[in-house]
């Protein structure tokens, strides 16, 4: 596919440099690639160096590549020039999918031939989105978790016109760039990790929207509660354990004919304007008048202190 083999590239572009191309640009950085990024807002440079200056400090604890520096990101003046020497290219543009389909058309004109290119989108099928492109067997999705620099996990599949040796190309050159990767054989809607978000979300629409309970009690029910666990051990095992010796099977007999009913009440609720008001007022309760780029360094440093301690992060704590 690639005319680099993964573990050689040392040029990546990134299109789209927000709060998701930002994170991939701190992660390619970190790891002692040279980035050349692209983004039509005006301020977009600005934002995008000033989120590197913010995440150094994380990406410093959790070990940098030799020769890593955030002097070797390159913001280029056209999409052309971004991706005329890249060995990879990661689209990170609003979750719009025209728009996506508009940009990974432009993206494969431009990018050097065979070169993989892969779309953060969170939930559009690749299929959906390569439709206009003129080389659709290299386009792939790459689905990333906020920040990507820190969290590891990347989601790979492909689109009906995708070629496979594409999506293996990209899987080994995210393993090779330091990510967790799980490829999938088929496209999902929204993938595997945001599909099981997506439930829990809807959930708590429900619950805010019902009056049920509030933004602030989701949160603690979370984080006090099952994401302890889940950090080091996923929701199946930590169920298997739920049924004692006896494990999965006694947990399924013993639970499973309870868990019929809230299964049969799941509907989405209505997202208005009522909702999102209670959704957004909460939150800004929950923040307690802490700014995003605290949020930003309280979030890093937890996620850093949680790979530390469940033994993926070597070093001394801070
Ligand atoms: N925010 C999140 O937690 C996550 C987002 N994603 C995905 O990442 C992608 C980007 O999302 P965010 O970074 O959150 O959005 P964002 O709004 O923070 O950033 C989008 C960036 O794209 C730029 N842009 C606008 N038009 C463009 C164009 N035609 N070509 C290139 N860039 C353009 C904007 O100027 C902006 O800087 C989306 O596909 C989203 O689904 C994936 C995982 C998590
Ligand atoms: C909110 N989101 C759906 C865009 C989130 C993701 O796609 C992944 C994440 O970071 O949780």
């Amino acid at each position: 596919m690639s005319p680099t083999p993964p573990p050689s590239v040392r040029r990546v572009a990134c299109i789209g440099a927000g709060v998701i191309g930002g994170g991939w640009v701190a992660h390619f950085l970190a790891r002692g690639y040279d980035v050349t990024a692209w983004d039509p807002a005006p301020d977009a440079e600005d934002k995008l160096r000033r989120l590197v200056t913010a995440a150094w400090p994380a990406l410093e604890q959790l070990g940098l590549a030799e020769g890593a520096s955030p002097s070797r990101l390159t913001m280029a003046p056209t999409l052309d020039e971004a991706v005329a020497d890249a060995e990879f290219v990661q689209e990170s543009a609003p979750e719009k999918l025209e728009l996506k389909r508009d940009l990974l058309a432009q993206l494969d004109a431009a990018t050097p031939p065979g070169v993989v290119i892969a779309s953060s989108t969170s939930g559009y099928p690749m299929t959906d989105m390569q439709t206009a492109a003129a080389t659709p067997g290299r386009l792939v999705v790459g689905h990333p978790f906020n920040p990507p620099y820190l969290i590891p996990l990347v989601e790979v599949a492909g689109g009906e016109r995708t070629d496979r040796t594409a999506v293996e190309w990209a899987a080994e050159f995210y393993e090779a760039a330091g990510k967790s990767v799980i490829t999938m054989d088929r496209e999902l809607p929204g993938f595997i990790a945001n599909r099981l978000q997506e439930a829990l979300w809807r959930e708590a629409l429900h619950m805010v929207a019902n009056g049920e309970a509030t933004v602030e009690d989701i949160d603690t029910s979370i984080t006090e509660g099952p994401g302890l666990r889940w950090a080091f051990m996923g929701p199946m095992l930590t169920f298997a354990l739920a049924g004692g010796e006896g494990g999965m099977a006694h947990m399924l007999d013993h639970f499973g004919p309870s868990l019929k009913s809230p299964w049969t009440r799941l509907e989405a609720p209505e997202l208005d304007r009522a909702l999102r008001d209670a959704v957004v007022d909460g939150c800004d309760r929950a923040a307690d008048g802490r700014t995003y780029a605290q949020l930003v360094a309280e979030r890093d440093q937890g996620v850093i202190d949680v790979l530390r301690a469940t033994g993926r992060l070597d070093g001394p704590a801070r």
